[in-house]
């Protein structure tokens, strides 16, 4: 019964190099070690690593089973104790993984724009990662009145007429609510004037908009934000690196021409923000270029035979290439990142929101973030 269960709950994904056997399944992963015990008989001893505490060890034989659940109160001494009385000092890499498995953290989230494809995205996240959904959601006046189905959910969408009194009265209803604007760039500027208003910690995953009046509104109302056109954590990371070499060797690329094409579904409205933002970059660097000189494409036939999008990803997807040559023609890099699909920025969105959590917890004196910062502190899942 036990291992019929075992069975349909975890697949056999690989046998690591100390002899144990890895089965995982969504809940978690299971490692199995056999041993022979000094009387000849064979030990086998289970862990299960469920990746949301607690750790459950099973011994078979006796099938003993002990549970430990990880206190916050207890030592790092204690804990070590235990880990070593549990003989687990054989799997020592899957204790370093269980000693940086995130603490569970919970508060409710209000996602704006749950009728659009990052905003349901991102709400579906929000579920799995534990958060509680605050089933209402801002949207524009023709989707007013409407209730969607997300993570299990009925999300009451609300247009655009009094958006104040139902924002005041969720703060009132959920403490410690925070919102996620994944709505349209000419949402942008009159969404985060509300949460200002309002007080509310956000993130901003809308583009567009009034940039510089974005970043003043949010200045002056003093409130928790993080404000990103980019919440993939990879391409983040890219970002970044791209910053440091900016600051590390401005000029580096003066004199090159650049050219900048960005692929997105047929529904994008604006401009890509992350090319804004390599951009930007690349003029630190010493290259001349414009925004306005971005080559967009947003004609789906192109998108399949010169881009290379997979079809299934027409309606979703976000390609951007760079091209750098020296002015003699002799050097050239080229730099891309495409990604297929939301989830890489629905995941992002969700580490920004436990991240903006613990900054409004802890009240920290910084209150606006970007994404790099989020990635920085390692508050990525
Ligand atoms: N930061 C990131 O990593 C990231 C990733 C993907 C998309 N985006 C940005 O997120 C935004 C949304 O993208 P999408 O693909 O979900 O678009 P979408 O068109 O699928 O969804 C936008 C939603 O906003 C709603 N809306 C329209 N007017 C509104 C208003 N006044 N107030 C509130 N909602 C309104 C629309 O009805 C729609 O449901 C875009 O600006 C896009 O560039 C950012
Ligand atoms: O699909 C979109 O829209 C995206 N928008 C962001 C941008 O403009 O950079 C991030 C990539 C996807």
């Amino acid at each position: 019964m036990a291992s019929l269960s075992f069975s349909l709950l975890f697949r056999h994904s690989e046998t690591t190099r100390r002899g144990a056997s890895r089965y995982s399944s969504n809940r978690g992963q299971v490692f199995i070690v056999q041993e022979e015990s000094r009387k000849g008989r064979k030990i086998v001893q289970i862990m299960v690593l469920v990746l949301q505490n607690p750790i459950v060890i099973f011994r078979q034989g006796n099938l003993k089973q002990t549970t430990f659940f990880r206190s916050q109160r207890e030592s790092a001494v204690v804990r070590k104790k235990r880990l070593l009385k549990a003989n687990l000092s054989m799997c020592s890499s899957i204790t370093e993984k269980v000693d940086k498995a995130p603490q569970k953290v919970t508060f409710p989230i209000v996602v704006n724009g749950c009728t659009g494809k990052m905003g349901k995205a991102v709400a579906e996240a929000a579920v799995s990662a534990g958060l509680k959904l605050v089933p209402v959601s801002f949207s524009s006046s023709e989707e007013s009145g409407r209730v969607v189905q997300v993570g299990g959910m009925d999300v009451k969408v609300h247009g655009p007429s009094g958006r104040e009194g139902i924002l005041a009265s969720v703060c009132d209803e959920f403490p410690n609510v925070i919102v996620v604007d994944y709505t349209v760039p000419a949402a942008v500027n009159e969404n985060a004037e509300l949460y200002c208003k309002i007080g509310v910690p956000f993130v901003m995953g809308t583009t567009g908009g009034d940039r510089e009046r974005l970043f003043k509104t949010v200045e002056d109302a003093k409130v928790y934000a993080v404000i990103s056109p980019q919440m993939g954590k990879q391409v983040v990371a890219f970002l970044a690196t791209m910053e440091n070499m900016a600051k590390e060797f401005p000029g580096a690329f003066s004199g090159y021409s650049l050219e900048v094409i960005e692929s997105h579904q047929a529904s994008k409205l604006d401009t890509s923000g992350t090319a804004k933002a390599v951009i930007s970059c690349f003029q630190k660097l010493g290259v001349s270029f414009e925004v306005d000189q971005i080559q967009q494409i947003r004609d789906p036939k192109m998108q399949l035979q010169m881009v290379g999008v997979p079809e299934e990803h027409l309606s979703g997807h976000a390609f951007h290439m760079y091209h750098l040559t020296s002015p003699d023609q002799t050097v050239s890099f080229e730099f891309q990142h495409n990604v297929c699909g939301r989830s890489i920025y629905a995941e992002g969105s969700i580490d920004a929101a436990i991240f903006l959590h613990k900054k409004v917890q802890s009240n920290a004196d910084k209150r606006i973030y970007n994404m790099i910062d989020v990635l920085r502190e390692g508050n990525m899942r």
